[in-house]
């Protein structure tokens, strides 16, 4: 089923305003995109065991403490209209960055297509996931890689209302930068917001050209109460499990330097 509602309002985003965004700092919020309905309704599911494929205990894999579900296909609505009518709109900004850093291959305009290559590539397992966080929970910082090829952007919703559901928990990134050291963002986000987020690396402008910088996403510990989010991810994924890339690099990142190509 699709939702017409989201679907539209989607679609009717200013895409320009959120390039902007993610071009100056690898995120952009859109504010209140579910509805408390819509966000009640994710959360009631997290116990509907068909809904899922696997389930992951943060704990015994190092990822923190928590829990998330991946939702097995078909994806129930609103995840596949949103995972639908989000990837046109950042598919543009996503061949701009994949340009600016010198890659050569395109993503196709339609999510369907972009899944062919991955199924292609033997990634074929559903990424999209309900994460769930109580008191003394925290995500650490990580990267959704789940394979040789990504789309550059996810989205992250917000299903709980912060200060009266839960305290605590903001959603964190840091940006690596060559012979630099990292910058730290937090995101402010209410109840049934979205964030769209860089996955792995970003294009910054520099003096001499265009350099690229390393973005990792995590939640800071929930102090009460309990937290959820909905993880909407483009690509598919190779591994059965919750595999995920997180560490961090024990030398600087290589700088990388390259020119914008002419047009
Ligand atoms: O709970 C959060 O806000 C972070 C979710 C997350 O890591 C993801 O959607 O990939
Ligand atoms: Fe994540």
């Amino acid at each position: 089923m699709i939702l017409p509602d989201l679907k539209t309002r989607i679609a009717d985003l200013d895409t320009a305003d959120i390039a902007r965004h993610l071009d100056d700092k690898g995120w952009a919020v859109v504010p209140r995109l579910l509805d408390d309905a819509q966000c009640q309704a994710l959360k009631a599911d997290y116990g509907s065991d068909g809904l899922y494929r696997s389930t992951v205990h943060m704990q015994r894999h190092g990822f923190g403490r928590g829990e998330y579900r991946y939702f097995r296909y078909p994806l129930p609505d609103p995840v596949a209209t949103l995972r639908g009518a989000f990837y046109p709109l950042l598919a543009g900004i996503a061949n701009d960055w994949w340009a600016a850093m010198g890659r050569t291959t395109l993503f196709p305009a339609d999510h369907d297509s972009f899944l062919a290559q991955c199924a292609l590539g033997g990634q074929s397992r559903p990424t999209p996931l309900i994460l769930r966080y109580g008191a003394g929970d925290y995500n650490c910082l990580h990267q959704d890689l789940y394979g040789a090829l990504h789309f550059p952007f996810q989205v992250a919703i917000l299903l709980s209302r912060p200060d009266e559901d839960f305290s605590g928990g903001e959603f964190v990134m840091t940006e690596q930068r060559p012979r630099m050291q990292s910058r730290p963002h937090v995101v402010p986000l209410g109840q049934g917001d979205a964030v769209i987020f860089a996955v792995d690396e970003a294009p910054r402008q520099g003096t001499r050209g265009t350099y690229r910088v390393k973005l990792r996403h995590g939640v800071s510990e929930i102090r009460h109460g309990e937290r959820f989010t909905l993880g909407v991810i483009f690509h598919d994924a190779m591994w059965d499990m919750a595999d995920r890339v997180g560490f961090e690099p024990t030398v600087s990142l290589h700088p990388r330097r390259f020119s914008r190509p002419l047009p």
